[in-house]
């Protein structure tokens, strides 16, 4: 027997002594998609034409060499990727990533032709995709602002750019036959204390309305509205706060995007998420790390990443639908680990929700025995999950962690660092 197969079978035992079925956790891993972010492999630079350069609020800090040049070059990235992910997954686009850039068409006017080999692509990975308007790194994010700007042909060019990304959701959902999760982020703020708070945010809210005035049935987008509490050169106000949005989604029957980036750092995310279910039943998720400010690191297995994953799974069991998108870029190490051990922690943040001893945790609550709570809440942490990890990793023909950076290496030495 292999000696991985042999450890997960003792682990296998522990867990079942504490009422957990390892098998049944990692069922419910495999039916956990994961939607994976393409801008870690371009450092959100997008293929147009123009080359524009990063606006809105977000950083990407590093030069590693070797990023995508091309949509072309991206696929083959993230094949390499996801071949390194246990399991099946989906693939998020920001709306600039496009195949090739054609003359004289803008963000405004991008139709399917833009994106239509990430389709042929995906239909033949057999995978769903999911896309973003990009309303940054473009010259019409005029004074920090896109759909709240004062100018009426401003916020039509930005509207029309939503539309559009949203009509090409549709395509990949008809074509995949798996709605695609149309995120809708606008990086509109102010650096210093507004005068007036009100305006903007009665303009980002007509602009909304008016983007989600064309019905798309959910069978093929589902939308969401992302909020944030600052970006860079937006300190003092974002137009699309938490308040706005969260709002807006219960009122407009759409999917709030909380992302793990865009709040006090004191706040959690994770005790959102049962707070939203109540309410809204459905939540996107973006999944990122901040490190003392909204700086997209590569998700570690930290606590906060747990309690969100903890949530999740527990959000999930009682009915809800948690969409998890990841959400980081890092141009300081190899873009495709990034890809790999982001996700990788993300999906092992999940299996250690999923072989939890809930009943047995939530029993001590129900006693009122807070005291056997804390006690076997910490006792969970130090259970074999590890063995179970490695286990899902061999049976899903992926390599344990010890072994993925060998491929990644291979690629690195045979691709990406010969583009120049
Ligand atoms: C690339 C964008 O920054 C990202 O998609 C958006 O969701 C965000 O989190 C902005 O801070
Ligand atoms: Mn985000």
């Amino acid at each position: 027997m292999d000696h991985t197969e042999e450890i997960y079978r003792s682990a296998r035992e522990i867990y079942a002594g504490y009422g957990v079925d390892t098998e049944e956790a990692l069922r419910k891993l495999d039916a956990i998609p994961l939607s994976v972010h393409a801008w870690q492999g371009d450092d959100v630079k997008g293929f147009e034409a123009a080359g524009h350069a990063l606006t809105g609020g977000c950083q990407v800090t590093g030069n590693y060499p070797g990023y995508a040049r091309n949509a072309e070059e991206l696929r083959g990235d993230l094949d390499v990727a996801l071949a390194l992910i246990p399991g099946k997954h989906r693939v998020c686009l920001q709306g600039h990533q496009i195949d090739r850039a054609l003359p004289g068409i803008d963000r405004d006017a991008f139709t399917i032709r833009q994106f239509s080999c990430w389709l042929d692509w995906a239909r033949q990975k057999g995978i769903g995709m999911d896309i973003a308007p990009a309303f940054y790194s473009h010259p019409l994010l005029d004074h920090g602002l896109s759909l709240s700007h004062p100018d009426a042909g401003i916020r039509r060019f930005w509207i029309d750019h939503a539309k559009a990304i949203r009509r090409i959701a549709a395509e990949f959902g008809r074509a995949l036959g798996t709605p695609a999760v149309c995120n809708e982020w606008a990086p509109d703020g102010f650096k210093d204390i507004p005068a007036d708070r009100l305006a903007p945010r009665e303009r980002l809210r007509e602009s909304l309305d008016e983007i989600f005035a064309e019905t798309i049935d959910e069978s093929l987008v589902l939308d969401a509205v992302e909020s944030k509490l600052f970006g860079i050169g937006a300190e003092s106000y974002t137009v699309g706060s938490h308040d706005f949005y969260l709002s807006y989604a219960a009122k407009s029957g759409k999917l709030i995007c909380l992302d793990s980036g865009h709040f006090h750092p004191t706040e959690s995310i994770g005790d959102k998420l049962s707070a939203i279910t109540a309410m809204q039943g459905r939540i996107l998720l973006h999944v990122s790390r901040g490190v003392r400010w909204d700086s997209d690191h590569v998700l570690v297995l930290n606590d906060e990443l747990l309690s969100i994953a903890r949530e999740t799974v527990r959000c999930l069991a009682a009915g809800a639908q948690i969409h998890i998108g990841l959400d980081y870029f890092d141009a300081s190490i190899n873009r495709i680990a990034a890809w790999v051990v982001g996700a990788r922690n993300m999906q092992k943040a999940l299996l250690c929700g999923l072989l939890e001893p809930f009943e047995r945790i939530r029993a001590c609550e129900t006693d009122w025995d807070f005291s056997g709570r804390l006690a076997l809440g910490e006792e969970a942490r130090t259970l074999p999950w590890g063995a179970v990890w490695n286990y899902y990793c061999l049976t899903r023909g992926v390599p344990p962690d010890a072994g993925f950076m060998n491929d990644i290496r291979s690629y690195e030495q045979e691709v990406t660092l010969l583009r120049g």
